[in-house]
This record gives structure tokens, C-alpha cells and sequence, in this order.
């Protein structure tokens, strides 16, 4: 029984024509200096006026020159000042402090700025903000170019921003239109228009604030990890309720979609193992969930693993033209690209538009993902007008209920025939479910590798609950609490969203609350906080699955559960969280079943500097180089070598 539930076309003001001129905009640069233009001109025409009213009424000749090269300088320096002075009266008016900012010794904070741009092209992992909470505390006012943004790794703190004061965050205009061409609009990322669907209006979840600043986002180097998703956050209400039923319960389709791309991953890293060759498993593993996510969203899989894996740059195989011109590999790096373009856009604040004048390049990478797309969501909605053409669709009032083996483009036409809003509801889900599985099963794999004592103990468990064959159950994952731990702690040191993004904040430590002002950016990092001893005990930076498991669990954890935040929490939380504890248990399954030992292949991994070996924390034991764009990845791929299990283990 189907509950038809379709949007009114007509309540979207303007949705389906702002989707078809997504893909013939005018180029980005054009648009950018159309905005700036008439800023730049009223300033000059108001300098120019001022001059000559000096001139005229008081007959005295101001130095055009040096007015004019000095108006903009001292009005920007005067709205630093009065902001500062206005913040501090607000505070001390409410009882609470202002969080106090890094210590830099250059205007602007540039020395800060560059510290932060060199750590993350050639430093570790949040190293910089780290040594900045060390310095000034947990929360911290990380002002770059006079704008503030505060910065916290405190989980009081993150719980306000996800949970408690939900309400009063939202994510602005300069994300949402950053992400335009990857993402769309239309009532997802909008937080003013209202679309009515089951009586739920699509913008009620967030309004943005009357009084907006426009930010600057001159920290994007470091902040823009998170954006990605930070769009999906600001998904509304209509959007959960398309997309929640889908993800409400385990679907044993699910599980024959993971079998059938675990095995052709396995099989093909056996080949090529065999073949005397290390395996780059990230590579591997971005296929399998490429694949998976591909034929789980729309019924058909994009075929990356049919066009093999990758050969260590050091073969000629590497470079095989047939081999990186396949058209899955085409789809992939176009997919790849889109997401790395738009996410390169956050380092450049509203600016970006400069950066791409001709083109815009996340666009002209979508255009080769639309290839694969717009066919299947043609094909979809043509079946649905047959089954309405002949009343064969049945309609039902209350929740829609899902059934196996559906996709989610057939869940999505449903609710509405926008192709737009379908596609790109689609896309947010593929690009908040790919990437984040497969650096959690990177980053597993990895850890594999480095603990030879935990890989022996989840292979015991696996072989014990499922054996050395047979293709595991939801119910077969529900008792391995092993295994779960394993995936926990690796998702603690690893989390694959590695930051995301005001009022007063409650003391916390005895000390004084915080006054956050209104429009002010709020970021927190969940890899720094889901490493903190005075949270996670004197041992946070050592992977051991174990402190998910032992008296630690009830000493840190289940007092304070937001120190662990790899799903988001509150209203927010990832949809996906179960599916991909399904799927990375699944994969990490199969692959122990059929092989036992782990290692990395040094002669072709990128290894961090020697210098790391005398860093400080987790930067000393770490053996890969661990980057971060839209989510957490290994530099230049995770290569291994494994060990294939005898086959005369029992069952
Ligand atoms: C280990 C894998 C995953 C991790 C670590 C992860 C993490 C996250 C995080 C941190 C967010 C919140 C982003 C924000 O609010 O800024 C999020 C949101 C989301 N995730 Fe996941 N995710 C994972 C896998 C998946 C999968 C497999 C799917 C779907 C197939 C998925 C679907 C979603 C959706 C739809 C949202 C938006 C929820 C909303 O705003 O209502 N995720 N995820």
C-alpha cells in the first residue's frame, strides 16, 4: 500500500525553473562582479559627493587622492572597533565573558592565517587548533582577518549548537550558494521559502537571523571539511520526511547489495594480490561504496569495480589509457572532482566566484554524473506515470511504508515529480554516505595493519559468530560487539567528518559563561574533542577497541555521550548511521574471512616526514598521511598487501 503525497509544484515559488537554469548559468565571475559593482560604486560616488560637498559649503580642498585611498582602511577599522566595543557592553550586560582569542602578533591575525594554510597542506591533522586549545583553552576565538569565528572542542558546547539550542544556529547564505551547483537549492538548502507537505513547512526548522552579517570565510582552509554536510544539515523538515522512512528499517535488499559488490571487491583484490601487486584498499573500498550507493539509490550500479583496481603508480598499468578513460572511472572522478571543487570554494569566503570566471567547475564535473543519473530518473518517473495512467497506484493516508528491494528514487517520486528535487535529494544522500563509509573502512583497514593483535581478535569473533563462508545477517551483527567496538574506536581516532559548524554558553570548569554575538560563526571539531584525555583518559590517543567495551565505557562515555560524536547528534543526526554500520561490518566481514593478516606496503605508500616519528600524541604513531577535504582520506591511497586465510578453517 503506497500513501501518494505530492508536493504542489505551485508551492515551491520558482523551484522547477531555478533547476533547469542551474545548468545554464552565466559564468561565476560575471555574476560576482555584477554583486560587487554597485558596492564599490557607492562607495566611490559617496567619497566623490562628500569631497565636493566639503568643497562647496566650506570652500575647503580636501586631498582627493589620499581621501580616497584612506576612506575604505579607516571605515572598515571603525566598524572593527565599535563591534568590539558593542560585543564586550553585551557581554558583561548578560553576567558572561567574551571566549578569548589566539594569541597572534600580526594584524589580522595573518601569522595565524598562514600557520593554519601550512598545516593543512603539510601538517597533521587539526595540529594547528590543537596547539591553539593547548594554548588559549578548549574554546577560542580563532578571529582571522578581523572576523570571528568561535572554535570549540567542548561537548557542553557542541551539545548547544546540535541539541539544546538547535534552533538559534543556522547555516547562512554563503554555504548554501557555494554549494548551488553541487547540491541545488529548491527546498532543501532554502531557510525562507515554504513548501507544504504533510502539513510540514519546509523552512520552519530554520530562519535565518534578520540581522545578517555576511561572513567572511577566510578560514575555509581549515573549516571546510565539514560544509558538504553542513548543507545537508540545513535540509528541511520535507526533506527528512522524504528521506527518514527510507533509512527507518534494516532491508535484507541492503544486505544482497553489499554481498554482491564485497564479493566482486574481494575477489578482484585476490587477482591482483596474487598477480604479486599491493592493493590501494581505499581505492578499493570507494568503488565497493560506489557501487553500493549507486545501485541502492537508483537500482542501478555506476560499475566502478567493473573497471578494475588501481595499479601502484609504479607499473605502466597505471597509466593505461583504456583503464582511466572507462566510463565508471569517468563517473567516479567526475563525482570525485565536483566535490573537491566545491569544496575548494569555502577557502575563498563569497569570493569565489572570482576563482572560477569562465566556468563553473563543480558544474561541468556534475554534468558527467547527470549522464549516468538522468536516464534512470527518466526511466522512473515514466514508470510511475504508467502505473497512474492505469490506476494501478495505490493511495493511503499516514506513514508510507517502504518495501525491500525498493530504491530511493522510487521512494522520492512519491512524494514529488520534480526531477530537480529528486536528483538532487539523491545526490545529498550519495555524497553524505560514499566518501564517509569509505574512509571508515580505509582508516579500519589501516588500523588492521597496525595492530595485528586486534585483527587476530575480530577475526576469532567473526569466525566464531558467522565462520569462514557464509554471508553475515543483520542478527549476526547485532552480537558482535567486538567488532562494533573495532569500528567505534576507529571512527573515535578517525572520524570521517572531521569538523562542522550564537548566544550564551552555560560555565563549564568553574569558569564564567561565554557570550556568543548574534551571527557570529560557531565551529567545533569532533577529532580533537573525540581525543582529549581529560575526556577519553590518559590513553585517547592509542586505538583499543577495548574502551568501548570495559570499565572505561561506564568511567567516560555513558556519563557524557556527546564526547562521541561521529553522527552528528540532535535533529541533525546522520540519517545513514545504521546502513553504514551495515556496510562497513559487512565488508569488514567478508574481507577477514578471507584473508588473516594485514600490512602496509611501504615501498608505495606515502609516508608521513621523519619528524613526525618526535611529534606529539596520535602525530608520532601515525604511519600514513591523513588529509582532509570533504572528509578524512589517506594521501595517495592506503596500500596493502594481506595474507590469504587457509581454506581449512571449519565453518
Ligand atoms: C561512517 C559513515 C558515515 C558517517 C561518519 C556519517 C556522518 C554524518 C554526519 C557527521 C552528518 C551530519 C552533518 C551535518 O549536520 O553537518 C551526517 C548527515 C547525514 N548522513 Fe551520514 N555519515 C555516514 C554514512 C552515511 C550513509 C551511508 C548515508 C546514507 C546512505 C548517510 C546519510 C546522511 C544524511 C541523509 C545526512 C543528513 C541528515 C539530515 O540533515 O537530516 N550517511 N552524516
Amino acid at each position: 500500500m503506497q500513501l501518494l503525497c505530492y508536493v504542489d509544484q505551485a508551492s515551491i515559488p520558482g523551484h522547477s525553473i531555478m533547476g533547469q537554469q542551474r545548468n545554464m548559468q552565466p559564468p561565476p565571475g560575471l555574476v560576482a562582479l555584477v554583486h560587487i559593482l554597485p558596492r564599490l560604486a557607492f562607495a566611490s560616488v559617496t567619497i566623490y559627493a562628500g569631497l565636493r560637498a566639503c568643497d562647496i559649503f566650506f570652500g575647503c580642498l580636501v586631498p582627493k587622492m589620499p581621501t580616497y585611498v584612506l576612506s575604505l582602511p579607516l571605515a572598515f577599522a571603525a566598524r572593527v572597533v565599535y563591534s568590539q566595543i558593542r560585543d564586550r557592553r553585551q557581554a558583561t550586560l548578560l553576567g558572561a565573558v567574551l571566549p578569548p582569542s589566539m594569541n597572534s602578533k600580526w594584524p589580522g591575525a595573518l601569522d595565524k592565517l598562514s600557520a593554519l594554510v601550512w598545516n593543512y597542506s603539510n601538517g597533521y591533522l587539526g595540529e594547528f587548533m590543537h596547539a591553539e586549545c593547548e594554548e588559549v583553552g578548549q574554546t577560542f576565538n580563532a578571529r582571522l582577518l578581523y572576523e570571528d569565528r568561535i572554535f570549540t572542542t567542548e561537548p557542553e558546547y557542541i551539545k548547544a549548537i546540535l541539541a539544546t539550542q538547535f534552533n538559534s544556529f543556522v547555516k547562512g547564505p554563503i554555504f548554501r550558494n557555494q554549494f548551488h551547483s553541487l547540491l541545488g537549492t529548491g527546498v532543501f538548502n532554502s531557510d525562507g521559502a515554504r513548501s507544504q507537505i504533510n502539513g510540514l513547512t519546509s523552512s520552519e526548522v530554520r530562519l535565518t537571523h534578520p540581522t545578517h552579517r555576511p561572513h567572511m570565510e577566510v578560514g575555509g582552509l581549515l573549516f571546510f571539511s565539514f560544509s558538504c554536510l553542513l548543507i545537508l544539515g540545513q535540509t528541511s523538515r520535507f526533506h527528512r520526511s522524504m528521506t527518514r522512512p527510507f533509512f527507518s528499517r534494516v532491508r535484507i535488499s541492503d544486505f544482497d547489495i553489499f554481498e554482491k559488490h564485497a564479493e566482486d571487491t574481494i575477489n578482484q583484490m585476490k587477482i591482483r594480490l596474487r598477480d604479486g601487486y599491493p592493493v590501494d584498499f581505499q581505492d578499493a573500498a570507494s568503488r565497493f561504496t560506489l557501487d553500493s550507493a549507486t545501485e541502492f539509490l537508483f537500482g542501478r550500479d555506476v560499475g566502478s569495480l567493473s573497471a578494475g583496481l588501481v595499479y601502484p603508480p609504479s607499473s605502466p598499468l597505471s597509466k593505461d589509457p583504456s583503464i582511466l578513460n572507462h566510463p565508471a572511472n569517468r563517473f567516479a572522478q567526475a563525482f570525485s572532482e565536483s566535490q573537491v571543487a566545491a569544496a575548494r570554494r569555502a577557502n575563498y569566503g563569497s569570493a569565489w566566484r572570482f576563482t572560477e570566471p569562465w566556468q563553473d567547475q563543480v558544474l561541468k564535473s556534475m554534468k558527467i554524473c547527470s549522464e549516468f543519473i538522468d536516464p534512470i530518473l527518466s526511466d522512473t518517473l515514466a514508470k510511475k506515470h504508467e502505473l497512474k495512467k492505469h490506476d494501478l497506484l495505490e493511495v493511503e493516508h499516514g506513514e508510507r511504508e517502504v518495501k525491500d528491494g525498493e530504491t530511493l528514487l522510487e521512494h522520492l517520486v512519491n512524494y514529488t515529480e520534480d526531477r530537480i528535487i529528486i536528483k538532487d535529494e539523491a545526490l545529498n544522500i550519495m555524497i553524505a554516505g560514499r566518501d564517509t563509509t569509505a574512509a571508515t573502512l580505509t582508516f579500519a583497514t589501516y588500523m588492521l595493519s597496525q595492530h595485528p593483535d586486534v585483527l587476530a581478535r575480530l577475526r576469532e569473533e567473526i569466525l566464531t559468530k558467522v565462520g569462514n563462508s557464509r554471508k553475515p545477517t543483520h542478527d549476526d551483527m547485532k552480537d558482535m560487539k567486538y567488532l562494533r567496538a573495532f569500528i567505534n574506536e576507529t571512527l573515535r581516532l578517525y572520524p570521517a567528518v572531521l569538523t562542522t559548524e550564537a548566544q550564551v554558553w552555560p560555565a563549564v570548569n568553574g569558569g564564567k559563561p561565554f557570550y556568543i554575538p548574534p551571527n557570529t560563526m560557531a565551529i567545533y571539531s569532533v577529532l580533537l574533542m573525540h581525543r582529549r584525555k581529560d575526556l577519553w583518559g590518559p590513553d585517547a590517543d592509542h586505538f583499543d577497541p577495548d574502551r568501548f567495551l570495559d570499565e572505561r565505557l561506564h568511567k567516560y562515555l555513558i556519563p557524557n555521550p556527546f564526547i562521541f560524536l561521529p553522527f552528528n547528534a540532535g535533529p541533525r543526526i546522520c540519517l545513514g548511521q545504521q546502513f553504514a554500520y551495515h556496510e562497513v561490518s559487512y565488508l569488514l566481514i567478508r574481507l577477514l574471512q578471507s584473508f588473516d593478516a594485514v600490512s602496509l606496503d611501504t615501498a608505495t605508500q606515502h609516508l608521513p616526514p621523519a619528524d613526525w616519528a618526535e611529534g606529539k600524541g596520535r602525530k608520532a604513531l601515525e604511519k600514513v598521511l591523513a588529509r582532509s577535504h570533504l572528509t578524512i582520506y589517506v594521501e595517495g591511497g592506503l596500500w596493502v598487501r594481506m595474507k590469504e586465510a587457509s581454506p581449512v578453517e571449519s565453518d
